[in-house]
């Protein structure tokens, strides 16, 4: 059997753990208090979407918004990962959408719902190429930037986390398990936004990838 390749690790099928509230000034733009433990939830596997295929906008809502974060790919797994040793179970990064349908979740809040039709239908988690560990040699500093038809939404650096990637690491694998090719999203930066049928989402670490996708309605 040919070995596994980590940078197709999207079609493995494992987890999407995602954290929210992350930066301080993005809690603030939504009017949500700033956190004093990790805000996580999850997506599937089928929320994956590669450049070249589109997002596709839910049926059921009028406000999808577009997160930009930072995602974290787990190379080993572990439970109970200690702060100290955490980076040692990073195979690398990905640059990630976290697109969010922004009225369900403000419905699913209010009736104190979960979030999974606002944050887990297919395509709502695109994502860019697989960033090799040694090309982000300080992942907590990097600059994240998302423009919406060629007009900059979102430019915020990774130094503003409220929980760092090490905290996290080790703060998730204590409840849930990490395993090899399971991705964390890191959370977003203020600038959420709409976004529209046939919309152009381009975004960016600095100096590291790019990627673009346009959003679509499913035919
Ligand atoms: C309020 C949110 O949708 C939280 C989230 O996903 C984030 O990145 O922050
Ligand atoms: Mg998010």
């Amino acid at each position: 059997m040919s070995a596994r390749n980590i940078a197709r690790f999207w079609e493995w099928g494992r987890k999407i753990i995602c954290v929210g509230r992350n930066y301080a000034d993005h809690a603030i733009e939504l009017k949500n208090a700033i956190p004093s433990e990790p805000v996580l939830f999850l997506k599937p596997p089928s929320a994956y979407v590669t450049e070249g295929s589109p997002i596709l906008l839910p049926f059921y809502t009028s406000s999808l918004h577009h997160e930009v974060e930072l995602g974290v790919l787990i190379g080993k797994g572990g439970t109970d990962i200690p702060q100290s040793s955490a980076m040692e179970h990073v195979a690398g990064y990905v640059l990630c959408l976290d697109m969010t349908a922004r009225d369900i979740q403000d419905q699913c809040k209010s009736k104190g719902l979960p979030w999974t039709l606002a944050k887990a239908f297919n395509t709502s988690c695109p994502i860019s190429d697989f960033i090799p560990k040694e090309k982000i040699p300080d992942p907590g500093n990097i600059n994240l930037w998302l423009k919406v038809n060629d007009t900059v939404k979102q430019n915020g650096s990774t130094s503003q986390m409220i929980f760092s990637i090490p905290y996290l690491i080790n703060y998730i694998s204590q409840i849930i398990s990490l395993e090899e090719g399971d991705l964390i999203l890191t959370g977003t930066p203020k600038g959420v936004s709409s976004v529209q049928e046939q919309d152009v989402l381009q975004a960016g670490i600095d100096g590291i990838v790019t990627m673009t996708f346009k959003v679509d309605r499913k035919s």
